[in-house]
């Protein structure tokens, strides 16, 4: 099955450097780090509000750090030219609430379409590929392929947060929209809120082609430092794949040092 690229987010790290409103820890320090860990891209969301990342980061990011960035942003005119300017190789663009912890759900395409399309055209002029973050609903997933855009990210929030039959439901649910995605034959990405607990079902979609994954990764790091985190990750996201050794890829680990 096809490598699923791991995509991390390093907003969180800006958050906990905006707490004290000093230069540490660095984004685009932590950034480097995940690339060097495994990484196969960067993704970071350039709120509104700045509450996390901010402007210099993501120009900071794009010219220190060689890699895939993904530029999440709000469909707004100021993130359209910004994202104009900076050219990232791909951008998602997401729904955005002032109030909002983190982001709630997916974009209603199909309501706002109108607007978007000449977005999603500006975008990819400018040579950006364009995903937008959707409910697995085959009826937004097709208004995403009509309004011009290259891929969707499928948002896992509803899934990440249920448990028992609800999250079995929620996964029957991406797998459709996996599906109807690939059918379109829009490239079919997924994030938010994956944890070691719940990726490796979501990363088995043989559909999808990139995960997002930041909170949890940032917030393990805490405890097993952010190499260890993605390098575990990474492990399982293979695995899901079956393409890996056993054990969780976490150096030290018992159960991967017995594979000779
Ligand atoms: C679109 C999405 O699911 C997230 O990547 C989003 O960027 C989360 O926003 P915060 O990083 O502000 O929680
Ligand atoms: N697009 C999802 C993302 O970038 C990270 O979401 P989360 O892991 O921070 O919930």
């Amino acid at each position: 099955m096809q490598r699923l690229r791991l995509s991390v987010n390093v907003d969180h790290v800006a958050t906990l450097r905006n707490a004290r409103g000093g230069t540490f820890p660095d984004p685009v320090e932590a950034a480097r780090l995940a690339i060097e860990a495994g990484a196969d891209g960067i993704t970071v969301h350039l709120r509104e509000d700045r509450r996390h990342i901010r402007d210099a980061d993501v120009l900071r990011l794009r010219a220190e750090v060689p890699t895939r960035l993904n530029f999440e942003m709000a469909a707004t005119e100021e993130m359209v030219a910004f994202a104009c300017g900076l050219r990232p190789e791909a951008c998602c663009i997401v729904p955005e609430k002032r109030a909002e912890l983190t982001t709630e759900g997916g974009l209603d395409v199909l309501r706002f379409a109108e607007s978007l399309a000449p977005q999603v055209a500006r975008l990819a002029a400018a040579g950006i590929e364009v995903a937008i973050f959707v409910e697995p609903d085959a009826a937004q997933i097709a208004a995403c392929h009509l309004i011009g855009a290259a891929a969707v990210e499928l948002h896992t929030g509803a899934y990440a947060e249920a448990g028992g039959a609800a999250r079995e439901a929620h996964l029957a649910r991406l797998r459709n929209g996996a599906t109807a995605a690939r059918s379109a034959g829009l490239s079919c990405h997924a994030g938010h809120g994956l944890t070691y607990g719940n990726v490796s079902p979501v990363a088995a979609l043989p559909e999808l082609s990139e995960v997002s994954i930041g909170h949890f990764l940032i917030a393990q790091s805490v405890f097993e430092g952010l190499p260890a985190a993605i390098a575990r990750m990474r492990a399982l996201l293979d695995a899901a794949r079956g393409d890996t050794v056993p054990g969780d890829g976490v150096p030290g680990d018992a159960a991967e040092d017995a594979v000779p």
